[in-house]
Protein backbone atom coordinates (compact mmCIF):
# COMPACT_ATOMS: atom_id res chain seq x y z
CA UNK A 1 0.00 0.00 0.00
CA UNK A 2 1.18 3.41 -0.82
CA UNK A 3 2.85 5.38 2.07
CA UNK A 4 2.81 8.62 0.98
CA UNK A 5 0.71 11.53 0.37
CA UNK A 6 1.47 14.04 -2.72
CA UNK A 7 -0.49 15.90 -5.37
CA UNK A 8 0.61 14.15 -8.71
CA UNK A 9 3.11 11.29 -8.59
CA UNK A 10 3.51 11.75 -12.27
CA UNK A 11 5.69 14.52 -11.08
CA UNK A 12 8.98 12.73 -9.63
CA UNK A 13 10.59 12.70 -12.80
CA UNK A 14 10.97 16.25 -13.07
CA UNK A 15 12.00 16.34 -9.03
CA UNK A 16 14.35 14.04 -9.74
CA UNK A 17 16.24 16.02 -12.14
CA UNK A 18 15.84 19.15 -10.30
CA UNK A 19 17.25 17.31 -7.18
CA UNK A 20 20.13 16.00 -9.34
CA UNK A 21 21.10 19.17 -10.26
CA UNK A 22 20.70 20.22 -6.50
CA UNK A 23 22.84 17.77 -5.71
CA UNK A 24 25.86 19.56 -7.60
CA UNK A 25 25.09 22.47 -5.84
CA UNK A 26 24.96 21.25 -2.34
CA UNK A 27 28.44 19.63 -1.82
CA UNK A 28 28.46 19.78 2.10
CA UNK A 29 25.70 16.98 2.01
CA UNK A 30 27.47 15.22 -0.69
CA UNK A 31 30.84 15.31 1.48
CA UNK A 32 29.03 13.60 4.16
CA UNK A 33 27.40 10.74 2.17
CA UNK A 34 31.17 10.17 1.26
CA UNK A 35 32.74 10.44 4.85
CA UNK A 36 30.13 8.29 6.25
CA UNK A 37 28.25 6.09 3.32
CA UNK A 38 30.02 3.25 4.24
CA UNK A 39 29.88 3.48 8.43
CA UNK A 40 25.93 4.32 8.53
CA UNK A 41 26.24 6.34 11.50
CA UNK A 42 22.39 7.07 11.23
CA UNK A 43 21.67 2.91 10.77
CA UNK A 44 18.75 2.81 13.08
CA UNK A 45 17.65 6.04 13.45
CA UNK A 46 13.61 6.74 12.50
CA UNK A 47 13.72 10.62 11.98
CA UNK A 48 10.43 12.23 12.05
CA UNK A 49 11.02 15.23 9.64
CA UNK A 50 9.05 18.61 9.28
CA UNK A 51 10.51 20.93 7.42
CA UNK A 52 9.77 22.69 3.95
CA UNK A 53 9.54 19.89 1.56
CA UNK A 54 11.64 21.60 -1.39
CA UNK A 55 14.00 20.26 -4.18
CA UNK A 56 16.84 21.16 -1.53
CA UNK A 57 14.74 19.13 1.30
CA UNK A 58 14.99 16.18 -0.74
CA UNK A 59 18.89 16.09 -1.20
CA UNK A 60 18.70 16.35 2.54
CA UNK A 61 16.27 13.40 3.03
CA UNK A 62 18.59 11.34 0.86
CA UNK A 63 21.21 11.81 2.81
CA UNK A 64 19.51 11.03 6.07
CA UNK A 65 19.01 7.66 4.03
CA UNK A 66 22.47 7.29 2.57
CA UNK A 67 23.86 7.38 6.68
CA UNK A 68 21.18 4.89 7.34
CA UNK A 69 18.15 6.68 8.28
CA UNK A 70 14.75 5.61 7.83
CA UNK A 71 12.71 8.60 7.49
CA UNK A 72 9.27 10.14 7.18
CA UNK A 73 8.41 13.81 5.98
CA UNK A 74 6.14 16.84 6.06
CA UNK A 75 6.29 20.50 5.04
CA UNK A 76 6.62 22.91 8.10
CA UNK A 77 4.32 25.31 6.40
CA UNK A 78 0.55 24.80 4.27
CA UNK A 79 2.32 26.26 1.23
CA UNK A 80 6.43 25.77 1.01
CA UNK A 81 5.89 22.34 -0.71
CA UNK A 82 7.57 21.79 -4.21
CA UNK A 83 5.17 19.55 -5.30
CA UNK A 84 7.59 17.79 -8.12
CA UNK A 85 10.15 17.37 -4.98
CA UNK A 86 7.45 15.49 -2.82
CA UNK A 87 6.76 12.77 -5.51
CA UNK A 88 10.16 12.35 -6.16
CA UNK A 89 10.62 11.79 -2.91
CA UNK A 90 7.92 9.48 -2.56
CA UNK A 91 8.46 7.41 -5.91
CA UNK A 92 12.25 7.02 -4.32
CA UNK A 93 10.56 5.17 -1.18
CA UNK A 94 10.43 7.77 1.42
CA UNK A 95 7.09 8.32 2.96
CA UNK A 96 6.30 11.67 2.57
CA UNK A 97 2.82 14.05 3.52
CA UNK A 98 3.16 17.24 1.91
CA UNK A 99 1.14 18.86 -0.67
CA UNK A 100 1.40 22.56 -1.59
CA UNK A 101 -1.60 24.43 -0.53
CA UNK A 102 -2.66 21.58 1.89
CA UNK A 103 -5.12 22.72 4.59
CA UNK A 104 -4.62 23.48 8.16
CA UNK A 105 -6.17 20.15 8.92
CA UNK A 106 -4.25 17.86 6.56
CA UNK A 107 -0.97 19.64 8.03
CA UNK A 108 -1.97 18.32 11.54
CA UNK A 109 -2.55 15.00 10.14
CA UNK A 110 0.94 14.57 8.00
CA UNK A 111 2.36 15.76 11.30
CA UNK A 112 0.77 12.61 13.22
CA UNK A 113 2.10 10.05 10.10
CA UNK A 114 5.37 11.11 10.28
CA UNK A 115 5.60 9.51 13.40
CA UNK A 116 4.03 6.47 12.35
CA UNK A 117 7.31 3.88 11.29
CA UNK A 118 6.51 0.61 11.20
CA UNK A 119 9.10 -0.53 14.13
CA UNK A 120 6.12 1.65 16.36
CA UNK A 121 7.22 5.08 16.77
CA UNK A 122 10.43 7.80 15.40
CA UNK A 123 13.17 7.63 17.71
CA UNK A 124 14.53 11.41 16.32
CA UNK A 125 12.80 14.28 14.96
CA UNK A 126 14.39 17.04 12.56
CA UNK A 127 12.05 20.12 12.93
CA UNK A 128 11.61 23.44 11.44
CA UNK A 129 9.51 25.58 13.63
CA UNK A 130 9.16 23.25 16.16
CA UNK A 131 5.81 21.98 15.46
CA UNK A 132 6.80 18.52 15.54
CA UNK A 133 8.18 18.46 18.74
CA UNK A 134 5.21 20.02 19.58
CA UNK A 135 2.66 17.98 18.63
CA UNK A 136 4.36 15.17 20.51
CA UNK A 137 4.73 17.20 23.94
CA UNK A 138 1.28 18.47 23.92
CA UNK A 139 0.15 14.82 23.33
CA UNK A 140 2.10 13.17 26.00
CA UNK A 141 1.11 16.03 28.31
CA UNK A 142 -2.78 15.35 27.95
CA UNK A 143 -2.08 12.09 28.32
CA UNK A 144 -0.28 12.36 31.48
CA UNK A 145 -3.56 14.24 32.76
CA UNK A 146 -1.11 17.72 32.79
CA UNK A 147 -3.44 19.41 30.85
CA UNK A 148 -3.21 22.33 33.16
CA UNK A 149 0.51 22.75 31.91
CA UNK A 150 0.09 23.69 28.33
CA UNK A 151 -0.58 27.17 26.80
CA UNK A 152 -3.97 27.92 26.67
CA UNK A 153 -5.18 28.23 23.04
CA UNK A 154 -4.30 31.46 21.56
CA UNK A 155 -6.19 30.84 18.12
CA UNK A 156 -8.63 29.11 16.47
CA UNK A 157 -5.73 27.15 14.94
CA UNK A 158 -4.69 26.14 18.12
CA UNK A 159 -7.88 24.90 19.36
CA UNK A 160 -8.27 23.09 15.95
CA UNK A 161 -4.81 21.53 17.51
CA UNK A 162 -5.89 20.67 21.00
CA UNK A 163 -8.69 19.23 18.97
CA UNK A 164 -7.37 17.49 16.75
CA UNK A 165 -4.83 15.63 19.75
CA UNK A 166 -7.68 14.98 21.80
CA UNK A 167 -9.46 12.92 18.56
CA UNK A 168 -5.75 10.73 17.97
CA UNK A 169 -5.13 10.22 21.83
CA UNK A 170 -9.04 8.56 21.93
CA UNK A 171 -7.74 6.32 19.53
CA UNK A 172 -4.33 5.14 20.72
CA UNK A 173 -4.29 6.19 24.52
CA UNK A 174 -0.28 5.71 25.73
CA UNK A 175 1.23 6.70 22.17
CA UNK A 176 1.99 9.91 23.16
CA UNK A 177 3.34 8.97 25.95
CA UNK A 178 5.56 6.16 24.77
CA UNK A 179 6.42 8.31 21.57
CA UNK A 180 7.96 10.83 24.11
CA UNK A 181 10.58 8.34 25.43
CA UNK A 182 11.42 7.18 22.18
CA UNK A 183 13.24 10.17 20.59
CA UNK A 184 16.33 10.65 21.73
CA UNK A 185 16.60 14.09 20.61
CA UNK A 186 15.50 17.10 18.15
CA UNK A 187 17.44 19.20 16.04
CA UNK A 188 15.91 22.21 14.84
CA UNK A 189 16.40 24.64 11.87
CA UNK A 190 14.88 28.36 12.80
CA UNK A 191 14.88 31.11 15.44
CA UNK A 192 11.23 30.77 16.23
CA UNK A 193 11.72 26.77 16.80
CA UNK A 194 14.70 27.63 18.84
CA UNK A 195 13.09 30.13 20.83
CA UNK A 196 9.80 27.45 21.65
CA UNK A 197 12.62 24.70 22.91
CA UNK A 198 14.04 27.69 25.19
CA UNK A 199 10.73 28.03 26.64
CA UNK A 200 10.47 24.89 27.08
CA UNK A 201 13.64 24.28 28.85
CA UNK A 202 13.56 27.25 31.31
CA UNK A 203 9.81 25.53 32.46
CA UNK A 204 11.61 22.02 32.48
CA UNK A 205 8.87 20.63 30.19
CA UNK A 206 11.96 19.65 27.14
CA UNK A 207 11.21 15.76 27.15
CA UNK A 208 14.81 14.98 25.18
CA UNK A 209 18.36 16.87 24.30
CA UNK A 210 18.23 19.62 21.63
CA UNK A 211 20.72 20.80 19.13
CA UNK A 212 19.95 24.39 17.84
CA UNK A 213 21.07 24.60 14.72
CA UNK A 214 19.61 28.19 13.83
CA UNK A 215 22.65 29.58 15.70
CA UNK A 216 25.84 28.01 13.70
CA UNK A 217 27.34 30.51 12.60
CA UNK A 218 27.48 28.71 8.85
CA UNK A 219 23.80 28.47 8.88
CA UNK A 220 22.68 31.48 9.80
CA UNK A 221 24.76 34.32 8.39
CA UNK A 222 24.17 32.27 5.44
CA UNK A 223 20.74 32.02 5.23
CA UNK A 224 19.44 35.24 6.79
CA UNK A 225 22.98 37.52 4.70
CA UNK A 226 23.96 35.68 1.45
CA UNK A 227 20.52 33.83 1.21
CA UNK A 228 18.74 37.15 1.05
CA UNK A 229 21.62 38.49 -1.24
CA UNK A 230 20.73 36.13 -3.47
CA UNK A 231 17.06 36.12 -3.64
CA UNK A 232 15.91 39.34 -3.25
CA UNK A 233 16.70 40.93 -6.27
CA UNK A 234 15.70 37.78 -7.89
CA UNK A 235 12.27 38.13 -6.58
CA UNK A 236 11.88 41.96 -7.51
CA UNK A 237 12.75 40.93 -10.66
CA UNK A 238 10.53 38.29 -11.21
CA UNK A 239 7.35 40.18 -9.77
CA UNK A 240 8.40 43.72 -11.49
CA UNK A 241 11.11 43.50 -13.63
CA UNK A 242 11.95 46.80 -12.95
CA UNK A 243 15.12 48.44 -13.67
CA UNK A 244 16.74 48.71 -10.46
CA UNK A 245 20.33 50.68 -11.37
CA UNK A 246 20.11 54.09 -11.03
CA UNK A 247 16.82 53.75 -9.03
CA UNK A 248 16.70 54.73 -5.40
CA UNK A 249 16.16 51.69 -2.80
CA UNK A 250 15.48 52.43 1.16
CA UNK A 251 16.12 49.21 3.22
CA UNK A 252 15.06 49.02 6.87
CA UNK A 253 16.99 47.37 9.04
CA UNK A 254 20.59 46.54 8.60
CA UNK A 255 21.20 42.93 10.66
CA UNK A 256 22.16 40.32 8.74
CA UNK A 257 18.80 40.20 6.32
CA UNK A 258 19.41 43.87 6.01
CA UNK A 259 23.18 43.43 5.36
CA UNK A 260 22.27 40.87 2.78
CA UNK A 261 20.11 42.73 0.92
CA UNK A 262 21.11 46.18 1.04
CA UNK A 263 24.26 44.46 -0.69
CA UNK A 264 21.46 42.84 -3.09
CA UNK A 265 20.21 46.24 -4.11
CA UNK A 266 23.72 48.16 -4.31
CA UNK A 267 24.70 45.06 -6.03
CA UNK A 268 22.06 45.90 -8.84
CA UNK A 269 22.73 49.17 -9.47
CA UNK A 270 20.49 50.97 -6.59
CA UNK A 271 21.38 53.45 -4.58
CA UNK A 272 20.55 52.11 -1.19
CA UNK A 273 19.87 54.17 1.86
CA UNK A 274 19.34 52.08 5.36
CA UNK A 275 17.21 53.35 8.18
CA UNK A 276 18.43 51.50 11.81
CA UNK A 277 17.08 51.48 15.52
CA UNK A 278 20.54 50.15 16.43
CA UNK A 279 23.47 52.60 16.50
CA UNK A 280 26.00 49.84 16.04
CA UNK A 281 24.18 48.74 13.06
CA UNK A 282 23.79 51.90 11.81
CA UNK A 283 27.32 52.70 12.30
CA UNK A 284 28.13 49.89 10.29
CA UNK A 285 25.83 50.91 7.19
CA UNK A 286 27.49 54.59 7.32
CA UNK A 287 30.83 52.50 7.29
CA UNK A 288 29.64 49.89 4.47
CA UNK A 289 29.05 53.60 2.67
CA UNK A 290 25.30 53.49 2.62
CA UNK A 291 23.37 56.83 3.67
CA UNK A 292 21.48 56.25 6.73
CA UNK A 293 18.54 57.80 7.24
CA UNK A 294 14.62 58.25 8.86
CA UNK A 295 11.92 56.59 6.76
CA UNK A 296 10.23 59.67 7.26
CA UNK A 297 12.63 61.85 5.01
CA UNK A 298 12.44 59.65 2.20
CA UNK A 299 9.32 57.73 1.70
CA UNK A 300 8.58 60.36 -0.69
CA UNK A 301 11.83 60.06 -3.02
CA UNK A 302 12.44 56.46 -2.83
CA UNK A 303 11.37 53.77 -5.96
CA UNK A 304 11.95 50.62 -3.76
CA UNK A 305 11.04 49.67 -0.28
CA UNK A 306 12.54 46.53 1.56
CA UNK A 307 11.85 45.36 5.46
CA UNK A 308 14.33 43.03 7.20
CA UNK A 309 13.83 43.79 10.58
CA UNK A 310 11.58 40.99 12.65
CA UNK A 311 9.88 43.90 13.84
CA UNK A 312 6.44 44.79 13.13
CA UNK A 313 4.70 48.50 11.77
CA UNK A 314 7.97 48.92 10.31
CA UNK A 315 6.24 50.87 6.99
CA UNK A 316 3.03 52.04 8.40
CA UNK A 317 0.07 53.59 6.10
CA UNK A 318 1.18 57.55 7.11
CA UNK A 319 4.33 56.23 4.43
CA UNK A 320 2.84 54.25 2.14
CA UNK A 321 0.14 57.43 1.85
CA UNK A 322 3.09 59.59 1.39
CA UNK A 323 5.13 57.04 -1.85
CA UNK A 324 5.77 57.93 -4.84
CA UNK A 325 3.12 56.69 -7.89
CA UNK A 326 4.26 53.31 -8.72
CA UNK A 327 6.42 52.93 -5.21
CA UNK A 328 7.52 49.25 -4.77
CA UNK A 329 7.23 47.76 -1.20
CA UNK A 330 8.39 44.42 0.25
CA UNK A 331 9.29 42.74 3.27
CA UNK A 332 11.68 39.71 3.40
CA UNK A 333 11.86 39.82 7.27
CA UNK A 334 9.45 38.23 9.53
CA UNK A 335 5.96 37.49 9.10
CA UNK A 336 3.62 40.21 7.01
CA UNK A 337 3.24 42.30 9.93
CA UNK A 338 6.85 44.46 9.01
CA UNK A 339 4.50 46.22 6.59
CA UNK A 340 0.82 47.62 7.83
CA UNK A 341 -0.66 45.25 5.00
CA UNK A 342 -4.17 45.40 7.48
CA UNK A 343 -4.70 48.97 7.12
CA UNK A 344 -4.27 48.89 3.12
CA UNK A 345 -7.71 46.67 2.91
CA UNK A 346 -10.39 48.48 1.84
CA UNK A 347 -8.35 49.95 -0.32
CA UNK A 348 -8.64 49.92 -4.28
CA UNK A 349 -6.24 46.60 -5.07
CA UNK A 350 -5.34 45.43 -8.49
CA UNK A 351 -4.17 41.85 -8.89
CA UNK A 352 -1.10 42.22 -11.71
CA UNK A 353 0.08 38.91 -11.48
CA UNK A 354 0.59 36.02 -8.74
CA UNK A 355 1.74 37.76 -5.41
CA UNK A 356 1.97 41.44 -7.11
CA UNK A 357 -0.64 43.23 -6.42
CA UNK A 358 -1.18 47.62 -7.19
CA UNK A 359 -2.89 49.30 -4.40
CA UNK A 360 -4.35 53.11 -4.49
CA UNK A 361 -3.64 55.37 -1.95
CA UNK A 362 -6.54 57.73 -1.19
CA UNK A 363 -4.40 60.96 -2.85
CA UNK A 364 -4.21 58.95 -5.88
CA UNK A 365 -0.45 57.67 -5.51
CA UNK A 366 -0.38 53.74 -6.31
CA UNK A 367 2.31 51.00 -4.93
CA UNK A 368 3.24 47.92 -5.78
CA UNK A 369 2.95 45.41 -2.90
CA UNK A 370 4.87 41.86 -3.60
CA UNK A 371 3.60 38.82 -1.68
CA UNK A 372 1.00 41.09 0.34
CA UNK A 373 3.91 41.55 2.76
CA UNK A 374 5.21 38.26 2.96
CA UNK A 375 8.57 37.17 2.88
CA UNK A 376 9.02 38.00 -1.26
CA UNK A 377 12.13 36.04 -1.21
CA UNK A 378 9.89 32.58 -1.19
CA UNK A 379 6.60 34.49 -2.49
CA UNK A 380 8.19 36.05 -5.65
CA UNK A 381 11.21 33.79 -5.90
CA UNK A 382 12.38 30.39 -5.21
CA UNK A 383 13.46 30.71 -1.36
CA UNK A 384 17.39 30.30 -0.78
CA UNK A 385 19.57 28.66 -3.46
CA UNK A 386 20.62 25.21 -3.03
CA UNK A 387 24.40 26.14 -1.81
CA UNK A 388 23.34 28.33 0.87
CA UNK A 389 20.75 25.30 1.89
CA UNK A 390 23.93 22.97 1.56
CA UNK A 391 25.69 24.86 4.28
CA UNK A 392 22.24 24.78 6.84
CA UNK A 393 21.02 21.15 5.55
CA UNK A 394 25.21 20.03 6.45
CA UNK A 395 24.59 21.51 10.01
CA UNK A 396 21.38 19.41 10.09
CA UNK A 397 22.94 16.45 9.49
CA UNK A 398 26.01 16.44 11.54
CA UNK A 399 23.51 17.56 14.51
CA UNK A 400 21.09 14.52 13.87
CA UNK A 401 24.54 12.03 13.91
CA UNK A 402 25.92 13.79 17.79
CA UNK A 403 22.24 12.96 19.14
CA UNK A 404 21.73 9.81 17.42
CA UNK A 405 25.33 8.61 18.41
CA UNK A 406 26.49 10.62 21.41
CA UNK A 407 22.68 11.40 22.54
CA UNK A 408 23.45 9.46 26.34
CA UNK A 409 25.90 12.52 27.01
CA UNK A 410 23.93 15.56 26.40
CA UNK A 411 21.08 16.55 28.76
CA UNK A 412 17.68 17.62 28.88
CA UNK A 413 18.45 20.93 27.16
CA UNK A 414 19.08 23.23 24.05
CA UNK A 415 22.85 22.98 22.71
CA UNK A 416 24.32 24.64 19.73
CA UNK A 417 27.12 22.60 17.18
CA UNK A 418 30.85 22.60 19.07
CA UNK A 419 32.31 25.18 16.84
CA UNK A 420 34.46 22.70 15.06
CA UNK A 421 31.42 21.34 13.68
CA UNK A 422 30.35 24.54 12.70
CA UNK A 423 33.82 24.95 10.99
CA UNK A 424 33.99 21.38 8.97
CA UNK A 425 31.03 22.62 7.55
CA UNK A 426 32.40 25.27 6.09
CA UNK A 427 35.23 23.47 5.33
CA UNK A 428 33.13 20.94 3.21
CA UNK A 429 32.05 24.23 1.16
CA UNK A 430 34.99 25.55 0.11
CA UNK A 431 36.54 23.16 -2.60
CA UNK A 432 33.27 23.28 -4.97
CA UNK A 433 34.10 27.19 -5.03
CA UNK A 434 37.77 27.08 -5.47
CA UNK A 435 38.99 28.54 -2.37
CA UNK A 436 42.05 27.31 -0.55
CA UNK A 437 42.81 27.26 2.68
CA UNK A 438 46.06 28.08 4.42
CA UNK A 439 47.78 25.89 6.72
CA UNK A 440 48.98 27.15 10.22
CA UNK A 441 52.24 25.50 11.26
CA UNK A 442 52.73 24.78 15.12
CA UNK A 443 54.61 28.08 15.78
CA UNK A 444 51.87 30.05 14.36
CA UNK A 445 48.94 28.62 15.72
CA UNK A 446 51.03 28.57 19.16
CA UNK A 447 51.60 32.55 18.56
CA UNK A 448 47.52 33.18 18.02
CA UNK A 449 47.28 30.62 20.44
CA UNK A 450 44.73 28.35 18.32
CA UNK A 451 45.37 24.40 17.21
CA UNK A 452 46.41 24.28 13.69
CA UNK A 453 43.44 22.78 13.12
CA UNK A 454 41.14 24.43 14.95
CA UNK A 455 39.13 25.83 16.14
CA UNK A 456 40.30 29.19 15.35
CA UNK A 457 38.33 31.20 16.87
CA UNK A 458 36.82 31.72 20.92
CA UNK A 459 33.20 30.76 21.70
CA UNK A 460 32.11 34.72 22.04
CA UNK A 461 33.83 35.52 18.50
CA UNK A 462 31.29 36.97 16.39
CA UNK A 463 31.79 36.43 12.86
N1 LIG B 1 13.31 35.83 4.05
C1 LIG B 1 14.24 34.98 4.44
O1 LIG B 1 14.68 34.09 3.69
C2 LIG B 1 14.82 35.11 5.82
C3 LIG B 1 16.01 34.41 6.12
C4 LIG B 1 16.52 34.54 7.42
C5 LIG B 1 15.88 35.33 8.38
N2 LIG B 1 14.73 35.95 8.03
C6 LIG B 1 14.00 36.81 9.01
O2 LIG B 1 14.47 38.15 8.87
C7 LIG B 1 14.33 38.83 10.13
C8 LIG B 1 15.62 39.54 10.45
O3 LIG B 1 16.62 38.57 10.62
P1 LIG B 1 18.09 39.06 11.04
O4 LIG B 1 18.91 37.83 11.26
O5 LIG B 1 18.57 40.11 10.08
O6 LIG B 1 17.78 39.78 12.43
P2 LIG B 1 18.70 40.89 13.13
O7 LIG B 1 18.17 41.07 14.50
O8 LIG B 1 20.13 40.57 12.89
O9 LIG B 1 18.40 42.24 12.28
C9 LIG B 1 17.23 42.98 12.40
C10 LIG B 1 17.64 44.44 12.47
O10 LIG B 1 16.49 45.27 12.36
C11 LIG B 1 16.66 46.38 13.23
N3 LIG B 1 15.33 46.95 13.51
C12 LIG B 1 14.41 46.50 14.38
N4 LIG B 1 13.33 47.29 14.33
C13 LIG B 1 13.57 48.26 13.40
C14 LIG B 1 12.84 49.37 12.89
N5 LIG B 1 11.63 49.66 13.33
N6 LIG B 1 13.41 50.14 11.94
C15 LIG B 1 14.65 49.87 11.49
N7 LIG B 1 15.41 48.84 11.93
C16 LIG B 1 14.86 48.04 12.88
C17 LIG B 1 17.38 45.82 14.44
O11 LIG B 1 18.07 46.84 15.13
C18 LIG B 1 18.31 44.80 13.81
O12 LIG B 1 19.59 45.35 13.58
C19 LIG B 1 13.92 37.75 11.16
O13 LIG B 1 12.53 37.80 11.35
C20 LIG B 1 14.29 36.46 10.46
O14 LIG B 1 13.46 35.37 10.86
C21 LIG B 1 14.18 35.89 6.78
O1 LIG C 1 8.01 29.50 3.67
C1 LIG C 1 8.59 29.10 2.68
N1 LIG C 1 8.06 29.07 1.43
C2 LIG C 1 6.80 29.53 1.03
C3 LIG C 1 6.51 29.44 -0.34
C4 LIG C 1 5.31 29.91 -0.82
C5 LIG C 1 4.39 30.47 0.03
N2 LIG C 1 3.17 30.99 -0.32
C6 LIG C 1 2.49 31.47 0.69
N3 LIG C 1 1.27 32.02 0.61
C7 LIG C 1 0.64 32.63 1.74
C8 LIG C 1 -0.88 32.73 1.59
O2 LIG C 1 -1.29 33.07 0.28
C9 LIG C 1 -0.83 32.18 -0.71
C10 LIG C 1 0.70 32.17 -0.75
S1 LIG C 1 3.37 31.34 2.20
C11 LIG C 1 4.68 30.56 1.40
C12 LIG C 1 5.90 30.09 1.91
C13 LIG C 1 10.02 28.65 2.77
C14 LIG C 1 10.82 29.06 3.83
C15 LIG C 1 12.15 28.70 3.88
C16 LIG C 1 12.69 27.95 2.86
C17 LIG C 1 14.15 27.61 2.91
N4 LIG C 1 14.38 26.40 2.18
C18 LIG C 1 14.25 25.16 2.69
O3 LIG C 1 13.94 24.96 3.84
C19 LIG C 1 14.57 24.24 1.62
N5 LIG C 1 14.85 24.97 0.55
C20 LIG C 1 14.74 26.29 0.84
O4 LIG C 1 14.94 27.23 0.13
C21 LIG C 1 11.91 27.50 1.80
C22 LIG C 1 10.56 27.87 1.76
Amino acid sequence: AKDYIVKDIAQADYGRKEIAIAETEMPGLMALREEYGESKPLAGARVAGSLHMTIQTAVLIETLNALGADVRWASCNIFSTQDHAAAAIAEGGTPVFAVKGETLEEYWDYIDRIFHFEEGGANMILDDGGDATLYILMGARVEEGEEDLIAVPTSEEEEALFAQIRKRMAESPGWFTKQRHMIKGVTEETTTGVNRLYKMMEKGHLPFPAINVNDSVTKSKFDNKYGCKESLVDGIRRATDTMMAGKVAVVCGYGDVGKGSAASLRGAGARVKVTEVDPICALQAAMDGFEVVVLEDVVHSADIFITTTGNKDVIRLEHMREMKDMAIVGNIGHFDNEIQVAALKNHKWTNIKEQVDMIEMPAGNRIILLSEGRLLNLGNATGHPSFVMSASFTNQVLAQIELFTRGENYENKVYVLPKHLDEKVARLHLGKIGAKLTELDPEQAEYIGVSPEGPFKPEHYRY
